[in-house]
């Protein structure tokens, strides 16, 4: 056994949290390492949810909305969600995508800071940040600009009204300053918005510690909701009496079922909400939030540093073309520039290393921390090696 294998088993073998990944349904040949785009299926969810479709809609039909806790479900999964993000009791809520509570929160912070009209976002940002910034930007006549997270600080004016911030890089994997970046924005009298879909289940957030004013998020990734799960909307405790949110509809007004023609606004974090929340997507959701049940979050993240740390070891002796360029102040992937990356990733892929490509160079791996096993790392980097070699 090689001194890397020996250290791999060694390491699984004290895993504490070896015992979650019975709780997915994987593959005996691949080793996933996308669970950054594309969190793995829990092993319960699908009895959970053909119980959704087949008793509760099936033959409960509408009175699921009262009796089966229907109508309350995006708060209630919320509730769910706010300890992973740190987040207050009763101020998150699920439904929509990530892209539509960007523009929810950007122009929700707009509305509160009269005579500023600028919003600066973070120019490394996953497109969707940037161009639902700039569409937010051109109804509300304010302006826009891209700045790299470390020049955010010098970047901020009297004229700032809002700044959109992710957490994690989704290329390189950089984890940014939440506590010193939102500080900046706060002495500048601006609102900060930051995009969590990198970092939620990923590693412990704290955005109450941090006064984060407002975050949203995927739930498809780390947290592990299943394709097109709807995201989270938080926002902070005191800025929820004056939040006025953008999209407004009847499931966010004080009395939906009043159907009023004037709109008043829910008093709780249900005035975040919309339309009709995607049951079947929350309820998914629901579910596979299950396998957080009793994960202590430092842990978590413990285990995810060793892995990438262990990951880039392996690449560096065994894939010594490919070069890490992930920083050590990372979330929880890898990201590894090298030659002809597109195809590289397409030969894992057809050896059952599952990754990611994004242009131009880099071939991106996620570590899920409560799935993947040191061994999986060793052996992705082998298979990367032969494939360089
Ligand atoms: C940082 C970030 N924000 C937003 C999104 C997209 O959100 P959605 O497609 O769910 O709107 C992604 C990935 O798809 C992302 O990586
Ligand atoms: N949301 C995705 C999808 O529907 C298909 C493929 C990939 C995605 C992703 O989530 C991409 C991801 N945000 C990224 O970090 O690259």
């Amino acid at each position: 056994m090689s001194e890397l294998a020996e250290r791999a088993a060694k390491l699984d073998g004290c895993d504490p949290l070896q015992g979650r990944r019975d709780l997915f349904d994987l593959d005996d040949g691949v080793i996933y390492l996308d669970g950054n785009s594309l969190g793995a299926l829990p092993r319960h969810v699908p009895a959970r949810v053909a119980d959704v479709l087949t008793r509760q809609w099936g033959r409960m039909r509408i009175r699921s909305w009262t009796e089966e806790g229907w109508w309350e479900a995006p708060e209630r999964i919320g509730e769910r969600i706010a300890p992973l993000i740190g987040a207050a009791p009763g101020h998150v809520v699920v439904g929509d995508s990530t892209s539509v509570n960007v523009f929810r929160a950007v122009v929700s912070a707009l509305r509160m800071t009269p005579g500023r009209s600028e919003i600066l976002f973070d120019a490394t940002t996953f497109p969707t940040d940037g161009y639902i910034a700039a569409s937010a930007a051109r109804m509300t006549g304010a302006t826009v600009r891209a700045v790299d997270p470390a020049e955010v600080a010098k970047s901020l004016t009297d004229d700032t009204a809002v700044v959109l911030l992710n957490h994690v890089d989704y290329r390189s994997g950089r984890l940014h300053d939440m506590g010193a970046l939102t500080e900046a924005v706060h002495n500048a009298g601006a609102r900060v918005v930051w995009d969590l879909s990198h970092s939620a289940g990923a590693l412990p957030v704290d955005i109450t510690g941090h006064n984060v004013d407002f975050a949203v998020g995927c739930t498809y990734k780390y947290l592990n909701g299943g394709p097109g799960a709807p995201a989270f909307f938080a926002v902070r405790p005191d800025l929820l009496p004056q939040l006025d949110q953008p999209l407004g509809g009847w499931c966010s007004h004080r009395e939906p079922f009043a159907m009023d023609t004037e709109y008043v606004a829910a008093e709780g974090i249900a005035k975040a909400r919309a339309g009709t929340p995607e049951i079947v997507s929350l309820l998914t959701l629901d579910a596979a939030l299950d396998v957080w049940d009793g994960v202590d979050l430092h842990q978590l993240r413990e285990k995810s540093l060793a892995l990438t740390g262990f990951f880039e070891e392996c690449v560096k002796e065994l894939a010594p073309a490919a070069r890490s360029v992930t920083p050590e102040i990372r979330g929880s992937q890898v990201s590894l520039s090298c030659v002809d990356a597109e195809r590289v990733m397409g030969e894992l892929v057809n050896r059952g290393v599952v990754g990611d490509h994004r242009p131009p160079d880099l071939l991106r791996f996620g570590f899920t921390p409560l799935y993947t096993r040191f061994a999986d790392a060793l052996r992705a980097a082998e298979i990367l090696g032969e494939i360089l070699a």
